[in-house]
């Protein structure tokens, strides 16, 4: 695909993206960008603030956004620490599992959307490096009577290690993309992974691009989530899987009491301890009691027009794995 394969196209681009566009979404711009007469409305005829959620709190549906920014930009920093702290690990296991339900293979081009500081997009390059490898070495292994120059030169005339796959990270949050980006020159991710700042809701790039579309831990801040799965079903090629790692609804008595325990009692308390930031984890535990069931959340996924819905819940359905198509 040409825009991920010319890193020049990897800022923020493709269709109809424009800063007008990130301006109603991000706190910052909001206010300063200028609107010009066409757009402006009486007060008299001002319309109703639709309103929302923002945890257990009611807010109006432009206010949303700018909070979810100011949550995410807080937490940037501590985000991956806070990660492994407050689930001692698992989440790793819960990401893992996404990859492996994923299985992509050599030239697949991914989406992963609400991407943050990498954690999915790593993991798919760790994963169709290790298929490409794989596939090599059992080709090699077919060719019987190579002279050892000959599989020397094999391994050295390899151009593209990940066999032609992309990712694409699209994130609204700028620190979460800086953090990312850090995280990748330190770890040494060079090819094959761009990023992009984009709106889940009014994605940046053209119909059909994407072979994989991905979502971990993000679609839950979205505003209108229903929009954001359209999005995902639009950048999706025909055949194309959408695959969503989210937070569910625990579905065993027990376990359930001692989460709610740990959730309230715990989880804020480390965000101050580690990050300085009671109320965004606070947030993160109200918004996970807000974000529809299992089933719901797959009607939602048919609505946006996806086939073949299946979930997966895990760790007693602290989280789950919805998968769909684009046929
Ligand atoms: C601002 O927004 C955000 C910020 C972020 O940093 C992250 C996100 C998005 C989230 C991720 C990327 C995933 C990673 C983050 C989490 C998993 C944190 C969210 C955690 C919960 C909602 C609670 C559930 C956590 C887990 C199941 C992970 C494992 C944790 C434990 C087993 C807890 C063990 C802890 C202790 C033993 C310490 C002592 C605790 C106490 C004294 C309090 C009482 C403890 C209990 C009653 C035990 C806790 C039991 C459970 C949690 C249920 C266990 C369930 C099973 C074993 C099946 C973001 O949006
Ligand atoms: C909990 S983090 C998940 C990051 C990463 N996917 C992971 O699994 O670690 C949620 C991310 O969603 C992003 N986000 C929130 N609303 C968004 C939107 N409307 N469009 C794109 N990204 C959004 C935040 O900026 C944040 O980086």
């Amino acid at each position: 695909m040409a825009a991920l394969g010319n890193p020049a196209l990897w800022g923020v681009c493709g269709r109809g993206w424009s800063r007008a566009k990130l301006a109603g979404r991000l706190p910052g711009l909001r206010s300063s960008w200028p609107r010009g007469p066409v757009g402006v409305r009486p007060l008299s005829q001002e319309k109703p603030a639709t309103e929302t959620h923002f945890g257990f709190e009611t807010v109006s549906e432009q206010e949303k956004g700018g909070k979810v920014y100011q949550v995410f930009e807080s937490v940037a920093k501590k985000y991956d620490v806070m990660n492994d702290m407050m689930s001692l690990g698992i989440h790793r296991l819960w990401k893992d599992l996404l990859l492996w339900r994923m299985h992509p293979l050599p030239g697949t081009q991914l989406l992963d959307v609400a991407g943050g500081t990498g954690d999915i997009a790593f993991r798919f390059l760790k994963y169709v490096q290790a298929q490409y490898k794989g596939k090599q070495k059992k080709q090699l292994r077919a060719q019987q009577n190579l002279s050892w120059e000959e599989i020397a030169q094999k391994y050295q005339n390899d151009e593209d290690p990940l066999g032609g796959s992309r990712v694409m990270v699209c994130d609204i949050n700028k620190e979460m993309l800086k953090v990312g980006k850090q995280k990748a020159q330190a770890q040494g991710y060079k090819t094959g992974l761009a990023w992009v700042l984009g709106d889940a809701e009014e994605l940046p790039f053209d119909d059909a691009k994407f072979d994989v579309y991905s979502i971990a831990f993000g679609i839950r801040n979205v505003t209108h989530i229903d929009r954001a799965l359209q999005e995902a079903h639009r950048v999706l090629k025909p055949g194309g899987r959408f695959l969503c790692l989210e937070f569910s609804q625990v579905n065993n008595p027990l376990i359930s009491r001692l989460y709610d325990l740990y959730s309230f009692q715990v989880i804020p308390v480390l965000g101050e301890v580690i990050a300085g930031d009671w109320k965004s984890y606070q947030y993160l535990v109200e918004s996970i009691r807000k974000f529809p069931p299992q089933e719901d959340f797959k009607e939602m996924i048919e609505d946006a027009g996806f086939q073949k819905v299946t979930y997966e819940s895990l760790t007693s359905g602290i989280v789950a794995i919805h998968s769909g198509f684009k046929l």
